[in-house]
This record gives C-alpha cells, sequence and structure tokens, in this order.
C-alpha cells in the first residue's frame, strides 16, 4: 500500500480570552480558531514499524522523535483500538516550534486523521476524539480543522463556522514560548474567575463583520508573552507599520503574530517588506478558513 499523507495546517487563533482558572490549574477559555494555508505534513507508511522520521526546516527544533506527539497521539489510538495497524510516519516539519501555532498538535491530529484512515475508521469515531483531548488542549481543535469557537480547555468545540477566507501574514520573531509560563504568567489562583466580554457563538456572514468581531475580543495571553518574549511587541509594530495590516494580534500564546489584510496581494506586500527588514524571521503570506 502506498504511502497516506496529511497535511497539518497552523491553527491561528483570532481571538482569545481567558475566563478563569479551573480546580485543575487548566486555564477556560474562549478563542475564535481558524487554520492556515501554511502547515506540516505528515506521511504514514502503511505496514511498517511504528516509527517517526523528521525532515523539514524545523524538525531540529522539534525535539527527539520519542518525545513527538505524533507518537503520542500513535500510542493513544493503539491503546483504543483492538489490533490497530499501524506505520512509520514521516514528518516535514515547517512551522516554527513553541509559536502559538499548534504545530505540534496539528501534527498529533493529522497522525490520528492518517490512522484512522488506514484503519478504516470515520473520521467522527469518538476515539479520535478521546485520544485527541488526552494528547493536549489544542488538538480536539486540529482534528478537523475549520473555523470554529473552542471553549473550556479546547475540548468543546462548535460547528464549523462559515468565514470567507481571511487574507493574513504571520509573523515569528524566532523567540521559542512554551505555553505553560504564559499562562502562569496571568497570575491566576485557582477557581478565579474573570470579567469582561464573553465571545459570540457565531459570526457576521460578511468580512467587515468578521473583522469587526475579532476586532472587539483581544488575546488575553499578550501581555504574560510580551513579558517572556519582548520581541513580539517589535514584530507587532512592523506588521501594523504597513499600510496593508488591517488588525495585528498575537496568535495563542506566542509568539507568533498574525496581520489580517483586504487579499492576498496586500499579505505578499507586507510580508516582502517584513522580510526585508527582518531577513532572519519567519514570514509567511496565507490565508486563513
Ligand atoms: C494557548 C492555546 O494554544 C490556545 O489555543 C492552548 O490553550 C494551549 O494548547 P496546548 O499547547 O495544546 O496546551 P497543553 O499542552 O494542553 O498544555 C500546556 C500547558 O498550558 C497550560 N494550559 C493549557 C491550556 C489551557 N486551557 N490552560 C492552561 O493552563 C497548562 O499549564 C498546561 O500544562
Ligand atoms: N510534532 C511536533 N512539532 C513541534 N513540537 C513538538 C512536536 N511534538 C512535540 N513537540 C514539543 O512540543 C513543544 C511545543 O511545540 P508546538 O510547536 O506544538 O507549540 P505551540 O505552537 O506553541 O503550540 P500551542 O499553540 O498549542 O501552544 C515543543 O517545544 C516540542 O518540544
Amino acid at each position: 500500500m502506498h504511502r497516506l499523507t496529511e497535511r497539518a495546517p497552523a491553527k491561528i487563533n483570532l481571538t482569545l480570552r481567558v475566563l478563569g482558572r479551573r480546580a485543575d490549574g487548566f486555564h477556560d477559555l474562549v478563542s475564535l480558531v481558524a487554520f492556515a494555508g501554511a502547515g506540516d505534513l505528515l506521511h504514514l507508511v502503511p505496514g511498517a514499524p511504528l516509527g517517526l522520521d523528521l525532515t523539514g526546516p524545523t524538525a531540529l527544533a522539534a525535539g527527539p522523535a520519542g518525545d513527538n506527539l505524533v507518537l503520542r497521539a500513535a500510542a493513544g489510538f493503539a491503546a483504543l483500538v483492538p489490533q490497530a495497524r499501524l506505520g512509520a510516519f514521516v514528518l516535514e516539519k515547517r512551522l516554527p516550534v513553541a509559536a502559538g501555532l499548534g504545530g505540534g498538535s496539528a501534527d498529533a491530529a493529522a497522525a490520528l486523521r492518517l490512522l484512522a484512515r488506514l484503519n478504516d475508521l470515520p473520521a467522527d469515531d469518538p476515539r479520535l476524539f478521546a485520544v485527541a483531548q488526552d494528547v493536549g488542549s489544542d488538538v480536539p481543535a486540529c482534528l478537523d480543522p475549520r473555523a470554529r469557537i473552542m471553549r473550556g480547555r479546547g475540548e468543546v468545540l462548535s460547528a464549523p463556522l462559515r468565514i470567507a477566507p481571511l487574507a493574513c501574514v504571520l509573523v515569528n520573531c524566532g523567540a521559542a514560548v512554551p505555553t505553560a509560563p504564559v499562562f502562569r504568567g496571568l497570575g491566576l489562583p485557582p477557581g478565579a474567575r474573570l470579567a469582561g466580554p464573553d465571545h459570540p457563538d457565531g459570526l457576521p456572514p460578511d468580512a467587515d463583520g468578521v473583522l469587526a468581531a475579532i476586532r472587539a475580543v483581544p488575546n488575553d495571553l499578550e501581555p504574560p508573552a510580551l513579558t517572556i518574549a519582548p520581541a513580539i511587541g517589535t514584530a507587532k509594530a512592523l506588521l501594523a507599520g504597513g499600510p496593508e495590516a488591517q488588525l495585528v494580534r498575537m496568535s495563542g500564546s506566542g509568539a507568533t503574530v498574525f496581520a489580517l489584510t483586504a487579499d492576498c496581494r496586500a499579505a505578499a506586500a507586507l510580508a516582502r517588506r517584513v522580510k526585508a527588514a527582518e531577513p532572519s524571521w519567519w514570514v509567511k503570506p496565507t490565508m486563513l478558513r
């Protein structure tokens, strides 16, 4: 059987409100997530012994293969699916690591989709969701990567939202920002609840309405992430300095920031300017949906 392939698109938190901290230490969120054209690629060679090879420009940064979320997802799958057919994974790692783009989560979700295909399981088999939840907070949203409102720890997902594709530029300044210290930086004791705008459950159908809805809700993780990686502020200022940016914000726990633009030509122009100013940064014009 030929190898199977799945894309692992970057997850962008267009908004992210922290509503409080739960007794188990995790934070309750509400976030509008969308998925980019940019991402990793994951292949599976059926029948070979379970394993993982990493290739691609950011493979080294992702750490040892044995600790990779792809293998955690595969182990979780094998534990829940009797006599599961497995295989050898090859990950083409292109997304920056510890970047707020959910790269590892996207890879884990792609691994579960590949294993579901190989084992003739339907995409909505509840075991996929159970493993996803166990592997990480962002993995359930990445299982079926379409724009949604994500709530709870990330496991409460709305139906897919129909939004017009959004043109954007993703910029990562190279600072790896681990997620846990950013949440810790909020300084919330277990049980704390926060006031502030919640999130509407739907979105207006038109592009202007979507933009206004995104503008109305910030990313609450920006202040603690900025303290850890001040270059996030530099990246935001650089994006906001161009005439093309309609909205500039950080994704997830950072350090990647995004600018929404009117169309992909504006995104390409803005990306060229950022790249000229900071040649060592990861700069990607892409579409979100
Ligand atoms: C920031 C986001 O990317 C937004 O989509 C996610 O909430 C984080 O998702 P993730 O990287 O898959 O996170 P996990 O691997 O599950 O958790 C990493 C660490 O982040 C913190 N964490 C994560 C998610 C959450 N809702 N509350 C938390 O407090 C916890 O300290 C946890 O130990
Ligand atoms: N497939 C993977 N790709 C990237 N990192 C991985 C992978 N598997 C495990 N890791 C480990 O997970 C850590 C977080 O990486 P990842 O790129 O998923 O973070 P992130 O983009 O900040 O995610 P999030 O947006 O969910 O916070 C890395 O430091 C790395 O050691």
